[in-house]
């Protein structure tokens, strides 16, 4: 479970995210949705403790992301997949995330078979495709085995098989009992993965209801967005 309490931050004269207070449940695929700009990015940080929040806070079960000793064992991110040393290979980069959370090197081995990086493990990740650095991101998000997930745009640069991969991926930690948290731009997408969504717009809060009660009277996710949206779009 993530509670977000009257969540804001404020880049100068920007309120990137302006007072969201949201619960995101265990059990159900949450998918985050907003226009460019709408602060879906910064939320997510604020969650992972990247940027500090300029009043409310975010908590994962009850507590913030840096209360945990071993955080990566808790909530698993893939925010920029690229943010991987380019000279390190896919395996050495885990293995040292895995030494800072005390997480046992068979799990290193594990979620690379499951990403299907088994047998680029041992190639620098500076040589891995877009796709397999988003599988690489994927991959660190799985390895504390953590009971939540928050993954940001994680079918960017997938192939086909990487996105039925990992629509089924994150159906089956949702039905694990994991509360997953998945912002994307890919309406059609979420609209066969969410259980629910939340909505923002320049910060605030559009819509926090099940998939189903959003698209309820349209003819698809994409109309109830954009009818949500309309006036939040940035010019
Ligand atoms: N470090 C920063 N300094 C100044 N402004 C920032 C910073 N990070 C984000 N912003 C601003 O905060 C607002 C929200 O940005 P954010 O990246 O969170 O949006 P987003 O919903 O993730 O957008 P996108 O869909 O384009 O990725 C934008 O106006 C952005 O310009």
């Amino acid at each position: 479970m993530m509670t977000l309490e009257k969540l804001t931050k404020r880049f100068g004269a920007t309120v990137a995210v302006d007072g969201l207070d949201v619960e995101i449940r265990p059990g159900r695929v949450t998918g985050f949705l907003g226009p460019n700009g709408a602060g879906k990015s910064t939320t997510m940080r604020m969650i992972l403790d990247l940027d500090r929040p300029t009043s409310g806070r975010a908590l994962l079960d009850g507590r913030s992301y840096s209360a945990y000793e071993w955080p990566l064992r808790h909530v698993g991110a893939l925010l920029e997949a690229g943010a991987v040393h380019p000279g390190r290979t896919g395996r050495n980069h885990l293995l040292a995330m895995a030494r800072s959370n005390a997480i046992p090197v068979r799990r290193v081995d594990e979620v690379l078979e499951l990403a299907g990086l088994g047998g680029s493990a041992r190639k620098r990740a500076g040589a891995y495709s877009m796709g397999m650095r988003q599988r690489l991101g994927i991959a660190g998000a799985l390895l504390g085995d953590p009971p939540v997930v928050v993954l940001d745009e994680p079918v960017n640069g997938l192939d086909p098989d990487g996105v039925r991969w990992i629509r089924g991926l994150m159906r089956g930690l949702a039905a694990e009992g994991r509360t997953v948290f998945v912002s994307s731009h890919l309406l059609s997408e979420m609209q066969v993965t969410a259980d629910h969504l939340i909505v923002i717009g320049r910060g605030r809060l559009l819509a926090d209801a099940p998939l189903a009660e959003i698209v309820a009277g349209h003819a698809s996710l994409e109309d109830a967005y954009y009818q949500l949206t309309d006036g939040s779009v940035l010019s």
